[in-house]
Formats: structure tokens, sequence, C-alpha cells
């Protein structure tokens, strides 16, 4: 066992977080650790968000559940049941208890198997799930019952648990968990709002085949997650929807606005969802999978996905996903969904209160679209947030609507701070104290709704677990984009809505979808249509009417390239950075040592490509020197480095924050953006994270390089908030010089020539570049403003009403341009005012390009949009193109991929797009 526990610990780290053990698979960009050579490059360009657990099946062998006798809980044969370790057991430390999806004991494993199993699932290092063989439905007693148990580990630990687990061997062997296609589930089990509830498919059905393919494929970018969404919800008509009879708008006297058809079908698809009916016969449709059985002496209630049988009434949940694509009016759907149901009577002591949960970014949308679609004094909304958060829970009930952050929640969450997802023996040694809970907590709300909702896909993200730990009546999740990464971003939500019991609880979406998913189980890709068809409504603007007419009317759109040629001084500094990106990255492949940053090496040649100014003449020190070993013996302490080298950290920590990197601990680039610090191996978290782990092991998380508080640095707080040309201080454009930047140029070419009633929105993800545009926006007499993700709310708010002003000849101080930091203030905008986009630096995720062109390809837009990107010819931005375009090309072919490529995984593939971008043959 100590041979597996030392393997556990090393490559066994990364099913666990905290301060020795993070997951691999969820590494951020800049580690450097003593591993074999090609992981960590490949774990250095991987995604920054969670995928899921990757873990296989290791061995399925048939054992029992004892001591049925003494507990409660009913199972039925083929259903799937957890397995959970009871450490306080008295009368066996090593007791594992089988559990039912209603979360009711059945018995325990036997003794002698659960000896054999407690360590290994302490550690994490297995993950065990049974499936009844047995079952106690006929009222008679039952000591023990068959169960199939299977075992699940991480590919890497399958050959040390080969010899752990051998005797495994001598119990009766069951071949892998069988093709779900086999087991007993009703075909007219699975059926979503629209789902026509045929024969299951098999493996070769086409469609299924599409969507198990494209599951696997899901994240490379928007088209695929797109893609998957659509075969997803396929065969679901939303077109015939029936429209609310009477939906609040001008003629009830309660919004300004009436709503479109499709805003109208998806209030009556919500207030269905929030009074949720149980079948009550035999005929009826499942809802949330629950179907009423005959019994024997009584009728009983099946759970279709589980197998779960009850004669209790199943508790089901209210709410559920409105996916609509962007712009298609989601925020006007909500204040609807809010108006008509005022007058409900809600169970239990919910009060009247709707709690909205927003990214500052949107904030002040909500703020105007309340103003602007909701009838004056039909409803009271309070904003909850910075200095208005001194407020008790009681005001807070007052109110019809409160709009909040997911930082407020996250940090008001009454969550125990010391479990970042460690063991619990971990978390009992850290005595850090829990937090109480904060005012929102305190509250019992009539509802939540999370907007932007896809931020809450990482479960271990406090702000997941905090909007999970809102107490509400009802819940929502607004969200374009449901599934990001993987089928497992949906489990996060599904935990969130604490909808369609026991899916919502991850183990249950673990062993029902995202295992069988994985092994292409059509089944699965079956349940996973079902659930979606159950929760989720989703339109895009190609959608048509039941007349077949768009949802929506938009103004044209046009994409233009706009190629620019780097100048000979910055083509130098090019040229150099990727010949010495080239020789770090060929050495990390040789020795598997060394800081071969393939990620922040290129992004110093992307700033470049926008100007010169962007790159501090340490970067290129940096590289000329040799790579350094990982220093080992006592912490070094940050005032013992010289003071070039703690600028160096500085700078260093300054791009990350400007990346929105996030931090090495929690994963959350919010929560960086807060206390950002750097280490002094370079290593970058937020300053409590860090500070925590240091009360349990003085060493750095990402480098296990010895390290203390005095190890870390700072920013200095003046450079956190403010470091950037405020909109409203032009003299302090005025007085810096514009630098030389041919992209910049260029911009300024267009602005002059375009119409003076026409304005103009200015991407970039490099603020320090959008500083340099200010400057030279300024110097050529065009009005401009700014929008980046460091302002507070107020500033935001005004910054946007100024902008959606018209230009006229009068005010010649509006606007004309808004420059934009790409990642912080591109999401859920409205700028309609423009009809220019500039994109300034293209990159992987396309995406977000899109959500940005949607700030202004909206309703409300009159003009037809130009969508204007600017590339840097002969660099790694063409580069980049050309790898986007042929993704897009092979996503096209229904996911009709290489066998070589599709056998990659994504950081396998990622990782050749870098050595594609770094000419690295
Ligand atoms: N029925 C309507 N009549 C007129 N304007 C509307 C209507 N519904 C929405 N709008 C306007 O359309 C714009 C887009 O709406 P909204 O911001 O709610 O879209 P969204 O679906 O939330 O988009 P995103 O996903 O980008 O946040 C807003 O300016 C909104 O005021």
């Amino acid at each position: 066992m100590e041979n597996l526990m030392t393997q556990g610990s090393s490559s066994g780290r990364s099913s666990q977080a905290g301060p020795s053990s993070r997951p691999m698979n969820v590494t951020p960009t800049r580690t450097k650790r003593p591993r074999e050579m090609s992981t960590v490059i490949k774990d250095e360009v991987d995604d920054r968000s969670p995928s899921p657990e990757l873990d296989e099946h290791f061995v399925t062998f048939r054992t029992d559940v004892v001591g049925v006798q003494y507990y409660r809980g009913l199972v039925g044969r083929g259903e799937y049941v957890m397995l959970r370790r009871e450490p306080g057991n008295q009368y066996d430390p090593n007791a594992v208890q089988v559990i039912n999806a209603s979360g009711t004991q059945v018995g325990h494993i036997p003794r002698a198997v659960a000896g054999r199993l407690a360590e290994l699932m302490d550690h994490s290092l297995i993950s065990v799930e049974g499936r009844m063989i047995g079952q106690n439905l006929d009222g008679a007693k039952h000591y023990k019952l068959g169960m199939d148990l299977s075992i699940y580990a991480r590919p890497s630990l399958k050959e040390v648990l080969q010899t752990e687990l051998s005797w495994t061997k001598t119990e009766t062997q069951v071949q892998k968990p069988p093709p779900s296609a086999s087991q007993p589930v009703s075909a007219s089990g699975f059926r979503g709002h629209g789902n026509s509830g045929t024969a299951l498919p098999g493996a070769d059905d086409p469609t299924m085949k599409k969507l198990l393919e494209g599951l696997k494929q899901i994240g490379e970018d928007q088209r695929s997650a797109d893609n998957v969404m659509d075969s997803l919800t396929g065969d679901i008509d939303v077109s015939k929807l029936p429209l609310h009879p009477n939906p609040p708008g001008v003629a009830s006297g309660q919004l300004n606005t009436d709503l479109l058809p499709h805003q109208s079908q998806a209030l009556k698809w919500m207030i269905e969802r929030e009074n949720p009916k149980l079948p009550s016969s035999p005929k009826d449709k499942p809802v949330q999978f629950w179907v009423k059985q005959k019994g024997d002496h009584k009728d009983y209630f099946l759970n279709v996905a589980t197998k779960t049988p009850q004669y209790d009434e199943p508790v089901l949940g209210r709410g559920g996903i409105i996916a609509d694509g962007m712009g298609l009016g989601k925020t006007l759907s909500i204040l609807s969904l809010i108006m008509a149901t005022k007058k409900d009577k809600v169970d239990g002591n919910f009060g009247k209160t709707t709690l909205i949960v927003c990214p500052l970014s949107v904030l002040s949308n909500w703020e105007k679209q309340i103003g602007d679609h909701v009838t004056h004094n039909q409803m009271t909304f309070y904003t909850y947030h910075g200095s208005s958060k001194g407020v008790t829970a009681k005001t807070l009930e007052q109110y019809d609507v409160i709009i909040t952050t997911y930082n407020a929640v996250a940090a008001e969450a009454p969550l125990d701070p010391s479990n970042n997802g460690r063991s619990p023996q971990k978390v009992k040694k850290a005595k850090v104290a829990p937090t109480t809970a904060g005012p929102l907590f305190k509250v019992k709300w009539k509802r939540v709704v999370a907007d932007e909702g896809h931020v809450l896909r990482n479960p271990k993200a406090k702000m997941t677990q905090g909007f999970a730990a809102l107490q509400a009546n009802r819940r929502w999740v607004c969200t374009g984009t449901p599934i990001v990464n993987s089928p497992s971003d949906l489990g996060s939500l599904l935990t969130c809505l604490q909808i369609c019991k026991p899916l919502d609880k991850s183990e249950y979406f673990k062993t029902l979808l995202l295992r069988p998913l994985r092994r292409g189980d059509p089944t699965a890709g079956k349940l996973l249509q079902a659930l979606v068809g159950e929760v989720l409504l989703r339109r895009t603007k190609d959608s048509k009417d039941s007349k077949g007419r768009k949802l929506i009317e938009l103004p044209k759109i046009e994409y233009f390239r706009v190629g620019v040629k780097l100048d000979e001084e910055t083509r130098k500094g090019y040229d150099e950075i990727l010949e010495g990106s080239r020789q770090r990255f060929r050495e990390a492949l040789e020795t598997g040592q060394g800081t071969a940053n393939v990620l922040s090496m290129l992004t110093r040649m992307r700033q470049l490509c926008l100007s010169s100014q962007l790159v501090p003449q340490s970067f290129l020190d940096d590289l000329r020197r040799p790579i350094p070993k990982i220093p080992t013996g006592p912490a070094i302490s940050i005032s013992s480095l010289t003071a070039g080298k703690r600028e160096e950290l500085i700078a260093k920590l300054r791009t990350y924050v400007e990346e929105d990197t996030e931090c090495g601990v929690c994963y959350d680039e919010a929560e960086f953006a807060k206390r950002p610090c750097i280490t002094d191996c370079g290593h970058a978290f937020c300053y409590p994270c860090i500070e925590r782990i240091l009360l349990t092991a003085p060493l750095c998380p990402m480098d296990r390089h010895p390290i203390g508080l005095p190890s870390i640095l700072e920013l200095p707080p003046d450079q956190i908030v403010d470091d950037y040309v405020d909109p409203s201080d032009s003299s302090q454009a005025k007085s810096l010089l514009p630098v030389k930047s041919a992209k910049i140029d260029e911009l300024v070419k267009y602005l002059k020539v375009f119409p003076s009633d026409e304005k103009t929105l200015v991407f970039s993800q490099f603020t320090s570049f959008l500083d340099q545009v200010a400057i030279s926006l300024t110097g050529e007499g065009i009005a401009w403003t700014r929008f980046d993700g460091r302002m507070n709310a107020a500033k935001r708010q005004q910054v946007i009403s100024e902008f959606q002003r018209p230009l006229t000849e009068k005010n010649s101080k509006v606007p004309r341009v808004m420059l934009i930091s790409l990642k912080s203030g591109a999401v859920g905008l409205n700028l309609t005012a423009a009809s220019n986009v500039f994109l300034c630096d293209p990159w992987w995720q396309s995406a977000i390009e899109a959500q940005a062109i949607d700030r202004v390809h909206r309703m409300g837009q009159r003009k037809e949009v130009r969508v204007f990107q600017l590339i840097a010819e002969d660099t790694v931005e063409s580069a980049v193109l050309d790898i986007q375009k042929r993704k897009d090309a092979l996503v096209a072919k229904a996911f009709e991929k290489s066998s070589k490529e599709s056998k990659m995984t994504k950081k396998e593939a990622r990782f050749e797009e870098m050595k594609e971008l770094l000419g690295v043959k």
C-alpha cells in the first residue's frame, strides 16, 4: 500500500486540490514541475476552465449489500447506488455505506471488501459505484442483496492498482458496466417537452453518433459547443410552444414593452417549470424522470433514469435553464416572469423577493432594463453591491428584486474556506474557522436567477458552491452556453438548480451520464437529450417561429479582415522572441525541466503584434538566460531579492492580472483580480488562497519549491484598480506620447473615414493596449470612452449611458468610440449605439469574439453592422486564424475528425497547435 500511496501523492495528486495536490487537468498556465517532460508542457497549454475528472473503468465484481434489515432504503433491480465512506462507524472504521438515489441508506458493503477499499477511497485513488442485482421492493425481509461493484481510477494509476487490487481477481468478475442499450429502461421514460419518446437509438444511429462524437470534442470552440446543443435539442420543436395567454405588457400596465412571441412562449414555459406536477397515473408522461407505476399493493414512483422506486412523493425541482442565444431578450423574459408571478403564493417560509446574481459587468444592464421595460412603481429593486451592501436581510426582503454579483455571493457564502477540494482529514487539520453567512444567505428567496450562468460550471468554485447554497423556492440559470467544455458543465448547473434529483448530485451525474458518455453509450446520449428537454429552453437567432419566420429580424452584418504589416523595429523584436520561444520549447521538450511557459511567450508575441511598447525589456533578458533549476533549501524572502528581480516579478504579476489569469489554487480569475500576489518562483495566486495554503504546507503549490509568507509579493493597491487611463481625465491621456503601432495607425485611418454619426467599439484583450489607443485617439481629437473590468459598477453605468447617447452636432463630446477589454467587458452589454466593431487581437476563443460582436448586432440595432479584424501579417495571429479555419471546417463536417485527431485529448490537440504556432517540428 505504501508504494501506491507514494505514487498517489505525485501523479495521484491530480484528483485532489490543495497545497500538495492539485488537479493536473485544471493546471493553470504557468507551472514548472519535475515531472515527465511533455506532460509539463501539455499541462501548461491546457484549458483554463475545469474539465471533468477522467477516470477509467478498472474492474467490476459481484458482491453484496449486507445489513439490509437495519435500513429503510428501497432499491430496485438495475438501480445505481452510491458507495460512501463512513469513517465514524463505531463498529468498523473502514465501513462503506450503500445509499440509494433518494439518499437513504440500504446497507453496507461486506466488511472484508470495505477493509480493502477504504484507504484507497479515502485518498481518492479510486472511485466506486454499485448497481443492484437484488432488490427489496417485494416487502419480504432481506438480510443481503446482490450488487455489482465497479471500480474506476485514473489511467496513470492503473498499473499500480493492478497489484493493489489483485484480490478482486478471486471475486466473481463481471463484464464492464453493460452498454445501457440493454438496460431495462422504458423508452417512453425519456421524454422532454418536445421529444417524441421513440425507441432508443443504437450506437449506429447517425444522429446519436454525431452527438456522442461531438460531446467528446466539445470545448475546442464555440461552434462545436453549439453543434452539440443543436444535437441535444434537435428533436424539440420549440416553435410550437404555447404562448402565455395574458402576458404582462403595455396593456396590463406592468411593462412598457410588449413581449415578443418567443418571450411569451418562454414565460409560459417558465411558469410551468416553476409549478411542476408529479404524474398521477401510469399513463402520464414522466416529470423530472419520475413516472407512476402500478405496484402489487400500492402504486409507487419510479425514477426512469436511476431505476429508483419509492412510495413517498419525490421532491421536484422548480426552475430550469434559459439557454436562448445572445440578444434574444432573456432579461426581459425573466422580468416578465417576476411580474407575472407577483401574486403567487409561495410554499414554506419563502418571501416575495427574486435575487438576480450576475457578473459585475452586467449589473448596470439589469438596472437599465428594469428602468426601460418595467412600468414605474410596478417593481421595487435594490442593487446589493459595494457600499450598498451594508443592509440587513430584513431590508432585502422588502424588495421585489435584489441584484447582486457572483463575487458578493461567494464572499458571503457560509462555506468552509479550508475545504478546497481536500479530503476531510486534511480539512480537519487546517483549523480555519468557517465563514459566517452574510445577509444573502439569511433571506429565503422566492427565486434566485444566475445570469450568465455558465460561470457556475466549475463545481469547486466558491461562487458555484455559494449559489447552490442560497435558500430559494425556485432557481433559474440564464446562459447561452450551458455546455462550454464538457457535459459535466451541465452537471454543475443542475447542482445549482437542485433539479432532476438525483442527477443534481455529481456522483449520479458521473455514473449515469459522464462515464457512459465517455464510452459512447447511446442510452446515456438519450438520457442527456431527455435531461436537456426537461430542464432547458433554447432558441437561437436563426430559430424560426411556427410560420417559418425568424424570431428577430436584425440588420445585415459584414466581416472584414484587415492585414497589418509590422514595422521593421517591431518585426525584429518579434523574430527574436519567436526564436527564443522555439528554443525554450525544444529545451523543455528534451529535458522536461525549465521555465518554458509557452502561453506566456505566445502572449508576448501577440502583444508585439499590437505594439512594441507592450513588452518589457526584462522579458527579452529573461529569454536570453539559461533555464534555471528548481531551487531547494530554505524559503527565499522577497526582501532578499534585488530591486530588479522584484520589479520583474511585479511586471509578471501585472501581466497575469491583465490576462485575467486565474489563481493557481481556487482557479478563480475574479478572486485573483481582487488581491493578486506572486511567489518568488513566479507563480500567481490570490493572497487569501496562498496564505491559507501556507498554514498547512510551506511549499509552492505549483512547483513544490519551499516558500513562506515573506516569499510572496503583492501588487501595490493602486495598480490593481486604477492602472489605466481614466476616460474622464483626458488630460492624463494628452500628457502621454502616442506609441508606435501599425494597428493603431490602421484603426485611426478607418475612424477618420467613417461617417460622423457612426459609433465604433474597439476590443482588445490587453488593457495596456487600450491605454495606448486612448492616447492616440485623444491626439487625433476623436472623442472616446472606456469600459473595462476594473471599473466599479457606477462608473460602468455612467460610461455606457454616455456612449449610448446619440451623436449630434451640438454635443461633440459624446464619445464616438468605446474601448473595451475583450474578456471582462463583452458579456451581457447592450451597445447598439455602435455599428462598427474592431477586434484588435484574435485568439482561440472565437466564442468571446462572437459575444463581443453581439453587443452591437442585437435587438435595437438599426444600422448595418461591420466587423473589422486587425491581423498582423506573417505572425502568430495569422497562424491562429489558419488553425481556427481548419477547426471550423472539421466542425462543419459534423465532427468527422480523422482517427488520429479524434484520439487526441484536448490537451494534446492544444499542444500540437502550440507547436504549429511556434513552427516547431
Ligand atoms: N420585447 C422586446 N421589445 C423591444 N426590445 C426588447 C424586447 N426584448 C428585449 N429587448 C431589448 O433587446 C436587447 C437584448 O436583450 P437582452 O440583453 O435581454 O438579451 P439577452 O438574451 O439577455 O442577451 P445576452 O445573452 O447577450 O445577455 C435589449 O436592449 C433589450 O432591452
